[in-house]
């Protein structure tokens, strides 16, 4: 039940009448060297090769196009990819991604109408770390909980990170949390982050804030080479750091990736399926099985009330888990 298909891309075409069975796929390419995708930007990708996303050693860093076989296939920030042609990394060179691998995670958030920027998706990444101020600007309950809701549908660890720790107390803003058992660490500039350090490193973390919370502060702090990482980046797209639109992926020093994400105002959730995100309280899973077909667990025959109210669940997680669901109902950029 826990595994999904995470190609959001991928259109079905049901075979009308008259249609010839599709002709086998080209032949694979044998040759392709894998890498995977640090940056995205207009049509040129920037791919790591020369080592896996979780290994270590040296790496060339390349830049390539997609190749027509991948037709309308997204490739997004952390894809791992196969390429062709010339991937030796030299100025000017240009390869062909001719392959996706299949994907473990996937982070999206739904277009909106009046939003155009490039939706920040993110592939692979085992954890989110939602960067939120404790002050100026104010933390926003309502975005952390939708935060939360995509990375349980999306299967991937959510880490709260509270900054500036120096003006006001975590407390109360913890203790939201407390019952959904998602982890919290407290930090400040030019404080010790030892602790965040062990939860990001050897995994493949994401990065979600809105502007000014201390985002570029802290990915600073965390890679001393991202400024240069970066320019890196954009020299290959000809783009400065505050055009960019898209996700960085920069390698921490100890092993491991932080993606950074541009800052988010809204966060769409239109595509969440209730029933992934309740996979992500096995404490309730088994419960939900009575609920009416398509309940939306916020009420009205919600057999989750009856097996709290019978001394099964902790009404608190239940309370928890109904606020973070009927975040969806409200509109993306609510507070
Ligand atoms: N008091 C205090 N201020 C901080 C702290 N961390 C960052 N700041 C300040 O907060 C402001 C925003 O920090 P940034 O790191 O630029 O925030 P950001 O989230 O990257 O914002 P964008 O660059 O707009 O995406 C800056 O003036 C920082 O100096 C902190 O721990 N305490
Ligand atoms: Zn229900």
């Amino acid at each position: 039940m826990r595994r999904r298909e995470y190609d959001e891309d991928d259109v079905r075409v049901r075979p009308g009448k008259g249609s010839r069975p599709r002709t086998r796929l080209r032949p694979a390419h044998e040759a392709a060297v894998p890498g995977f995708v640090v940056a995205v930007d207009r049509g040129r990708y920037t791919v790591l090769t020369g080592r896996g996303i979780h290994e270590t050693g040296p790496s060339t860093v390349i830049t390539a196009m997609k190749a027509r076989e991948l037709g309308r296939k997204g490739i997004v920030v952390g894809d791992e990819v196969a390429l062709v042609g010339d991937t030796s990394g030299k100025p000017d060179s240009l390869a062909r991604i001719v392959r996706r691998e299949e994907r473990r995670s996937m982070l999206r958030r739904s277009a909106e109408d009046y939003d155009e920027v490039e939706r920040p998706v993110v592939a692979n990444a085992d954890q989110l770390v939602i960067v939120t101020a404790l002050a100026d600007p104010p933390p926003r309950p309502r975005m952390i909980d939708r935060l939360l809701v995509a990375a349980f549908d999306a299967d991937i660890d959510p880490l709260l990170c509270l900054t500036k720790a120096d003006l006001a107390d975590p407390d109360e803003l913890i203790s939201l949390y407390e019952p959904l058992g998602v982890r919290h660490i407290t930090v400040r500039r030019g404080g010790d982050l030892s602790e965040l350090r062990d939860q990001l490193t050897g995994r493949v973390s994401v990065l979600v804030g809105h502007s000014g919370v201390g985002k570029s502060t802290l990915v600073n702090a965390l890679v001393p080479t991202a400024g240069r990482a970066v320019s890196h980046v954009n020299a290959v797209t000809g783009r400065g750091r505050h055009t960019s639109t898209s996700a960085v992926a920069l390698e921490l020093p100890d092993g491991g990736w932080i993606i950074d994400t541009p800052g988010v105002r809204s966060f769409g959730l239109g595509h969440v399926e209730i029933d992934n995100v309740l996979v992500a309280f096995p404490d309730f899973n088994e419960a939900a099985v009575d609920c009416p077909k398509g309940c939306n667990h916020l009420g009205d025959g919600c057999a989750l009330d009856r097996f709290v109210a019978e001394g099964h669940g902790d009404p608190a997680r239940l309370v928890s888990l109904r606020r973070l669901l009927s975040s969806r109902e409200g509109s993306p950029d609510d507070d």
